[in-house]
Order: structure tokens, then sequence, then C-alpha cells
């Protein structure tokens, strides 16, 4: 591991990963093994997730050529230097920001999304500059091969590269000395990357989980509200990170609700849901265990029909849920969705503040003012209304966690961030000495007045020509006044 971090370390420090050319290169290569390779890459992610093509190359294909195309098409502006306001101080000079690469990073994806969550941090990673190493998931472990053989045929072998397995291959590479890493995962496992970052003092991203709260309010399209809960709740067998892990609404919503998303689910996978290849299923045997303990002793009012051969579990709702149950003290991350009941918003508000800040909240509400009340009143990682998980489809918004769900963000521009430092740059002119001698020893009060005036006001150019303007005013004044 040390070697190979190493290699990249020297393939880094040659400054080869740094030219715009370069990293436009590097990301049209990667367009075109996706483009290329589409099949290889849907049918590992279908056998890891047994998922259809189709909903392979929605879930995930989809997203990272439009999040390359974004960095093609906005690179440019991204990684130039951009000017900076000056005080009076540096009003001659030139000051800007310039972002600049990281250095050698380190992407680690978890299984659920197996593709995007490695590729979606990697574009950002290049198009900043740096060099990356990317460590897949075991648990989709025919994603991980195909990545291991794809990308080194495509990138720059010297500064991308694929490191293969589980706990202890990541527990080796978190020994090595990162610029930064991006962690995708579940919290526990968060907290070991953090402290294994501490000791190098690397910066991390941590991309983590939680259970996402849906509030139903009364006065809501109900039928929207439950079609489109049924979509991200039920889409890769619930398991995905910011998919609605329970609702809250008041008590007399919820048969409705049971009855709609009842209807809903056989609407989108007919009446034999086993057959319909839209339906996925659970990724190993552990977390179909782990499901199905969540079950007992819960009122199933619809689904709960489970298949351990072939890892089954039907889309399910739980009714009359107690808060202090078990499938309310962990992050479900599978097709069961609890609904609590709540007198009102402000007890729904209460109920989500009471409990662990969340990757993602929903709001169902005709009534904006109550969705920015929530909103206001509540944290989480990110926040979509009259909707679920679609706010991840929009990269000019940063995708993250907040307290126990995560810490920073990427997509978009906010991947190209996490992976630069903006680097604060003041290029001085050898003018204006007489000037300097304010800031030079022997110090005074009267130099302490001259330093407010040019530190403590900030001044555009503009406000600086009125300034001048008034000087020169004062000076005409002083001028007629002598000689009238
Ligand atoms: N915020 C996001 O973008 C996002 C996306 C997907 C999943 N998640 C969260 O991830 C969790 C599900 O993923 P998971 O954790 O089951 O995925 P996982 O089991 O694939 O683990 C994630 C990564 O951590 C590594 N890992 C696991 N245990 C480790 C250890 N002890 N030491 C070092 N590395 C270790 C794995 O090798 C893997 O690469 C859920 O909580 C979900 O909400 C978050
Ligand atoms: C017109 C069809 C548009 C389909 C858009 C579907 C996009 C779904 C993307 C889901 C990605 C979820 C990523 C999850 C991360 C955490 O697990």
């Amino acid at each position: 591991m040390e070697r190979q971090v190493q290699r990249l370390r020297q393939a880094f420090r040659s400054g080869r990963s740094r030219p715009l050319r370069f990293r436009m290169q590097q990301l049209e290569a990667l367009k075109r093994m996706v483009q290329e390779r589409e099949k290889d890459i849907l049918s590992a992610i279908a056998a890891d997730l047994s998922k259809s093509e189709l909903n392979a190359y929605s879930h995930e294909v989809i997203t990272i050529l439009g999040e390359i195309d974004f960095m093609l098409a906005n690179l440019p502006e991204l990684a130039s230097a951009k000017p900076a306001k000056k005080n009076l101080l540096t009003m001659l000079d030139e000051a800007y920001v310039q972002p600049e690469p990281l250095g050698v990073v380190l992407i680690i994806g978890a299984w659920n999304y197996p593709f995007v969550l490695i590729m979606q941090p990697l574009v950002g990673a290049i198009a900043a500059g740096n060099a990356a190493i990317v460590k897949p998931s075991e648990l989709s472990e025919n994603t991980a091969k195909i990545l291991a053989k794809l990308l080194p045929q495509y990138l720059d072998q010297d500064l991308y590269s694929v490191v293969n397995g589980g706990v202890s291959e990541t527990t080796e590479l978190l020994k090595q000395r990162f610029d930064h890493i991006l962690y995708t995962g579940n919290t526990a496992v968060g907290k070991i990357v953090m402290e294994a970052a501490a000791k190098h003092l690397t910066p991390v991203t941590l991309e983590l989980g939680g259970k996402s709260p849906c509030y139903i309010d009364r006065d809501c399209d109900l039928d929207i509200a439950c079609r489109r809960i049924t979509w991200g709740k039920y889409m890769n067998c619930g398991q995905t990170c910011i998919a609605p892990d329970y609702v809250l609404c008041e008590a007399s919503l919820q048969d409705r609700i049971v009855q709609k998303i009842k209807e809903t689910v056989k609407d989108f996978y007919g009446e034999n849901i086993k057959e319909s290849p839209d339906y996925e299923r659970i990724i190993n045997l552990r977390h179909f265990k782990r499901l199905q303990s969540l079950l007992e002793g819960q009122k199933i009012a619809f689904g709960g029909e489970t298949d351990e051969v072939t890892r089954y579990i039907a889309p399910t709702i739980l009714t009359d849920v107690d808060p202090n149950s078990k499938v309310m003290q962990e992050e479900i991350f599978g097709p069961i969705l609890p609904i609590v009941s709540v007198k009102n918003v402000d007890e729904a508000i209460n109920f989500i503040n009471d409990r662990e800040k969340p990757l993602a909240l929903y709001i169902f509400s005709h009534n904006n003012k109550l969705i920015k009340r929530v909103i206001d009143e509540t944290s989480s990682g990110g926040v979509t209304g009259n909707d679920v998980i679609m706010h991840f489809t929009v990269n000019s918004l940063p995708f993250g966690g907040v307290g126990a769900s995560g810490m920073g963000a990427y997509h978009g521009k906010y991947s190209f961030d996490t992976f630069s430092h903006q680097r604060p740059c003041l290029l001085k002119g050898l003018k204006g000495e007489s000037v300097n001698k304010l800031r030079y020893p022997p110090n005074s009060q009267s130099k302490i007045g001259w330093a407010k005036f040019f530190l403590l006001k900030q001044f555009s150019r503009g406000g600086l020509v009125m300034l001048m303007v008034a000087c020169l005013a004062v000076a005409a004044a002083m001028i007629v006044k002598e000689y009238l």
C-alpha cells in the first residue's frame, strides 16, 4: 500500500495532473469508458444488486455521464483564479484566489450504488487535478472488479489506481497519508476513517447515513405524496441512503397512506412483485436477517413477505409504530416503511429534533410556509419538498450530511471545491513604501488611527474612485480658500 501511495505521490509531484488539458483528457476518457463499456458496467451493477440493467442505468450511469459533462463544461471557470476584493492598503496590488489540487486523495465507496459512489467523487478529484486511489466496496464485488479492470485501461495508471478488498485492505490504506479522504458508508466506520485521518491531519468528507424523516401534512396531495414516497422508498429495495426511512403524520391519515402506497406498489411492480424486473433484492444474508428482525412485534399493514433463498423482502408498511421500537432505533436501509403518528407539525418538528440529524428530510404539504417552517426549525443533510431523493440529482446542490449523517459535501462544483485548496494570493507592487511606514515600527496611536482607516474600510474600485474624488475636492477647496 505504501509503495502504491508513494508512486501516486511521485506522479502528482511531477505536475502531470495539473494542466487543464490533461484533466479534460482524463474526464473525456472516463466518459468514453462509461459509453464504450456500458454493457459490462450495467451487468456488473445488475449482478451485485439483482437489478435490471435499465435500473442500473437510471440509478447510476446517467448520473455519472451528467457529472462528467458538467465538469467538462465548467472546469475552465472552476479552475480559474478568482479576483478578490482589496482594502485600501492593497488597492494597487493584485489579489486573487487560486484553486489548486490537494495532492493524493482516497475515495472509499459503499455497495448500494457501487458505481456512482466511486465514480462521482473520482470525477471531482480528477477535475481538481489530484491523483486518486479508489476503494470500492467488497460487498458489490462485480462492480469492484469491473472498476479495477476498466479504470486502468482508460485513465493514467500512475495517477489513478484501484485498490480492491474489504476491512483489512481498507484499514491498511487508512494507515497511509492522504491529502483528502472521501468516505461513503455507515456512521460507525465513518468514525474509524476520521480517527485514522486525524493521525495525518487529513481532511475528510464523510457521506454517512441515518433515519431520514418524511412528514406528510394533512393538507397535501396525498396521491402524489404516496406515489413519490413509494418510488423513493422501494427503489433499490430500500437500500438508498436518502430513502424516506419513516413517515410522520396525523393518525387520521395513516390508513389512507397505507391504501395509496399499496395501490402504487401494484401499479409500479404488478401483481407479483417478485417477478418484477424493477424490484431489487437485499444485498446479503446479514442485512436480510437484520431487516427481518425489524418486523418482529410490529403491526404489518402491508407486505411483510420474505424469502431467504432469494433475499426477497416485500414492500412493507408498519402502522402505529412505537418510536421506541427497534425499527425506529437504526437506519432501516430496506423496504420497510414505519408510520409514526404525531398530533401536528409541531410534534413532528420536535420528534425530528429529538434525534440525530438525518441525511435527508422530506415534507409533503400544499402549504409552502409550513414546508419552509419545518426546514427552518430542523436540520438535515439535505431536503426535498413534496418529493423524495431528487435533491441528489441536482448537481448545483451540495450533497452531504450534517452531524451524525456526515460532513462535507460534493456533486458538481462542490466536488471540485472539496478536492481543491482555495489558495489566497496577493502580489504586492514596490511602490507606496511611504504608506508602508504605517506598519513598520515604531508603532504609535497615530499609526493605529491610519491603520483603522486603511484596514477597516472595504473599498470596491468604485468606492476608491469616490474617495479619491472627495480627497481631490477637499484639496481643491483648500487651495481655493488659500488664494481667495
Ligand atoms: N451519504 C451518502 O452518500 C451515502 C451513500 C450510500 C450509502 N450511505 C450510507 O452507507 C451505509 C451503507 O453502507 P455500508 O457501510 O453498509 O457500506 P459498506 O459495507 O460497503 O462499507 C462502506 C466502505 O467502508 C469499508 N469498510 C467497512 N467496514 C470497515 C472498517 N471496519 N474499517 C475500514 N473500512 C471499512 C468497506 O470496505 C466499504 O468500502 C448506510 O448507512 C448508508 O446510509 C451513505
Ligand atoms: C426521467 C427519469 C429520471 C430518473 C432519475 C432517477 C435518479 C435516481 C438517482 C438515485 C440515486 C440515489 C443515490 C443514493 C445515494 C445513497 O445511497
